[in-house]
């Protein structure tokens, strides 16, 4: 079975703050399956190119200072409905409009600060997913898969 793929990247603030664990863990048990995992400080070209859907917006700039303010930790997850429901576990972009019990919501305050990024869509996964991991991801099954999924 192909399941669906999400880039994932816990942000400068969420590594300062020590949330790598929480994060990961949240999402092992949900019942997703890590599929890829490195832990980067990444270029102003690169941040730039993961975020050039949104240079023309005024916040791009600081935007993008935030992003190499620190290393950062990019994974890709699998599962059904991964980048819906991932989008989901993170909460919604501005962490005062999310509720208690997402990501965002459990522990950020300021809009840009924010903790994770998570995939928006299949299309921008796939697209992330390559620049991110152009090696690939890792392929391997959980042996706990049948515990999930029927
Ligand atoms: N109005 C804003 N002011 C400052 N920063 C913002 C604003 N809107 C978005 N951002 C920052 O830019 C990031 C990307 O914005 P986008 O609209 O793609 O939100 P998102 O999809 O919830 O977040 P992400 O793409 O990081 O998962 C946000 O996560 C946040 O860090």
């Amino acid at each position: 079975m192909t399941m669906e793929q999400t880039f994932i990247m816990i942000k400068p603030d969420g590594v300062q703050r020590g949330l790598i664990g929480e994060i990961i863990g949240r999402f092992e048990k949900k019942g997703f399956s890590l599929k890829g995992l490195k832990f980067v400080n990444v270029e102003r070209a690169f941040a730039e190119k993961h975020y050039a859907d949104l240079s023309s917006r005024p916040f791009f700039g600081l935007l993008v200072d935030y992003i190499i303010s620190g290393p950062v930790v990019a994974m890709v997850w699998e599962g059904k409905n991964v980048v819906v429901t991932g989008r989901k576990l993170i909460g919604t972009t501005n962490p005062a409009d999310s509720p208690p019990g997402t990501i965002r919501g459990d522990y950020g305050i300021h809009i840009r600060r924010n903790i994770i990024h998570g995939s928006d869509a299949v299309e921008s996964a796939t697209k992330e997913i390559a620049l991110w991991f152009p090696e690939g991801p890792i392929a391997w099954e959980s042996a706990i898969e049948p515990w999930i999924y029927e």
